[in-house]
């Protein structure tokens, strides 16, 4: 049984002016998009700024912005939990959900976090809600958190600021992982990181989902990035899956004219750079 199964979901801006201000005009942004996860398997999802990736993650955690809306089905069947269809669930049942049955690192690890706050108090945070963990037991945790992403304990006092890009996108990460969730949603979370710092979150990532036994939706617009830490991909352009197939299929025999042109630009890339090495 799938973990996540995403039936036809269609996100759409209201017609209109929102609650914040911004006015939109009726479009379709993600249309008629199906793909599912089973538990401990890995899918990418894959397609130019502006495919509609981002809205796919965020509506997979019920976390559309205002003036979106979500129609179709997103289910999460995490075993122990409820199982809930995601599209139209009230907060309450979401806030039950997110953390444990799905948790999600973004491309910029400081929307994940609070600027004035100590980095260990925050990754205690979901420790202390989620764990029920007080005292030394969380201090205990927190450090272990840390470990985990091969981070220091001292690193634990510093606030975000005192601490560099891709230490607090692992910070980031040991906050998702706290609530051992089933499901990992990792959008771009590396395409904000110098390259030589890229990899080693990248596999460290890897790693971690790895050895949890998680299930993985990784987020790119970057082919080769996707391919070395997915199984299988769904392309999507101007919000429509073009193609899906495994990472094999889609190197080696695209299909669609697009996924021909992802894969041909990402060759054309890596022999570029081997050029400028030798
Ligand atoms: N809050 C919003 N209000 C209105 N339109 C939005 C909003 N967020 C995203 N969009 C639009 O929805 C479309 C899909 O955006 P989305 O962020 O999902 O793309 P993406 O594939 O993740 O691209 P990127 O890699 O650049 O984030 C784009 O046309 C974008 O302009």
């Amino acid at each position: 049984m799938s973990l996540l199964d995403v039936t036809g979901l269609t996100i759409s801006t209201h017609d209109g002016r929102t609650r914040d201000g911004r006015t939109h005009d009726g479009r379709t942004l993600v249309s008629d998009l199906s793909f599912s996860i089973d538990p401990g398997t890995r899918l990418g999802l894959i397609g130019e700024s502006g495919s509609g990736k981002s809205l796919t993650a965020l509506a997979v955690m019920g976390l559309l912005p205002p003036g979106m809306t979500a129609s179709g089905s997103v289910v999460l069947d995490v075993p122990g939990l409820p199982r809930t269809e995601v599209v139209g669930a009230t907060e309450k049942q979401l806030v039950g959900l997110r953390g444990r049955a799905a948790a999600v690192v973004f491309q910029e690890p400081l929307t994940a976090l609070d600027p004035l706050m100590r980095v260990g108090r925050q990754i205690a945070e979901p420790l202390r809600r989620r764990q029920g963990l007080r005292g030394a037991a969380l201090r205990r945790a927190v450090g272990d958190a840390l470990d985990q992403v091969r981070l220091p304990e001292r690193v634990a006092r510093a606030h975000p600021h005192e601490i560099s890009g891709g230490q607090r996108q692992r910070v980031a990460i040991a906050m998702a992982l706290a609530c051992e969730p089933a499901l990992l949603i990792a959008d771009e979370p590396t395409t904000a990181l110098d390259v030589t710092v890229q990899s080693e979150v990248l596999a460290l990532l890897d790693g971690l989902v790895s050895e949890r036994g998680m299930a993985l939706l990784f987020v790119s617009h970057d082919l080769a990035v996707v391919s070395g830490v997915t199984d299988r991909v769904v392309v999507l352009k101007d919000g429509e899956a073009v193609e899906s197939g495994g990472v094999d299929q889609i190197l080696h025999a695209p299909r669609h004219p697009y996924t021909r042109n992802l894969v041909a630009s990402a060759r054309h890339l890596e022999s570029a750079l081997e050029r400028t090495i030798r």
